[in-house]
């Protein structure tokens, strides 16, 4: 389906509790400017991507500010007040929000407003990897640690194998009819990929970047930073 158009659908209506500040997340400053701004300008610069979709909480109270500060999205990003309980639930909300937009047949690129590293580049590959695939896929780094399971004593129980282990990022990108039916029927994912998973497909693994890292924890805000000032 080579005519398929692609969408950036971004959740961002959490509120950033494991790191600890004092306003969400997503809009601390990061380098200069909004953690989101950061995406939004990736997404809008990426040539392959058609409209940007935002997802926040119907009681935003900084959207609007950055939106204002931002002419050059007008008209490539259309806000969702339509965030909910859970990541799940505020991207499946914002697919059925668009459905008068986007064709079933037509990829959606679902982006952590909690990764502002992401580059043009890393979308490119995305996308370049998966426009002829059947499922679709996601980028994610190969796990280079040993990883250790441990038990409620902070000790060792286990340690797993990490020959095929993959630490998932976003975007994660399917046709938007099949994630649609995906997210509906499965609620407790963490992920888009698990939903598609659970229809018993197989998403494609592209490799990601150590700099497309989730900022979770307040440690994550500084690595963040010098990703973003380094440009590397
Ligand atoms: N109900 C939610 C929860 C999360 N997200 C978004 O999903 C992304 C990844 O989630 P996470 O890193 O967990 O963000 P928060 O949920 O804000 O963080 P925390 O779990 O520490 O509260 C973030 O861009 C966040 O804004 C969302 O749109 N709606
Ligand atoms: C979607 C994700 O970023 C893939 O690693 C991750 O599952 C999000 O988890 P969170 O707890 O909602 O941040």
């Amino acid at each position: 389906m080579n005519s398929s158009r692609y969408f950036a659908l971004i959740p961002a209506a959490g509120i950033g509790a494991r790191i600890g500040a004092d306003i969400p997340k997503q809009y601390m400053p990061l380098a200069g400017q909004p953690m989101l701004m950061h995406v939004l300008d990736t997404f809008a610069a990426a040539g392959a991507i058609s409209h940007v979709f935002v997802v926040v909480s119907a009681d935003d109270g900084y959207i609007a500010d950055l939106m204002a500060a931002a002419p050059h999205l007008q008209g490539r990003v259309t806000l969702l007040f339509h965030g909910g309980a859970t990541r799940r639930d505020s991207v499946l909300n914002g697919l059925q929000a668009i459905r008068e937009e986007v064709g079933d047949d037509d990829w959606v690129l679902v982006h952590d407003a909690a990764r502002p590293g992401l580059t043009c580049a890393l979308i490119e590959r995305l996308v370049e990897t998966l426009r002829d695939d059947l499922v679709g896929g996601l980028l994610a780094l190969p796990v280079v640690d040993t990883l250790k399971r441990g038990d409620q004593n902070a000790r060792v129980a286990q340690t797993v194998e990490r020959a095929e282990l993959w630490a998932a990022q976003t975007p994660q990108m399917f046709r938007y009819g099949l994630l649609l039916r995906a997210l509906t029927l499965a609620e407790a994912v963490t992920d888009e990929a698990s939903a598609v998973e659970q229809l018993g497909l197989q998403p494609r693994l592209v490799e990601g970047s150590p700099r497309n890292f989730k900022v979770t924890l307040p440690h994550d805000v500084a690595l963040a930073e010098m990703f973003l000032k380094e440009k590397f």
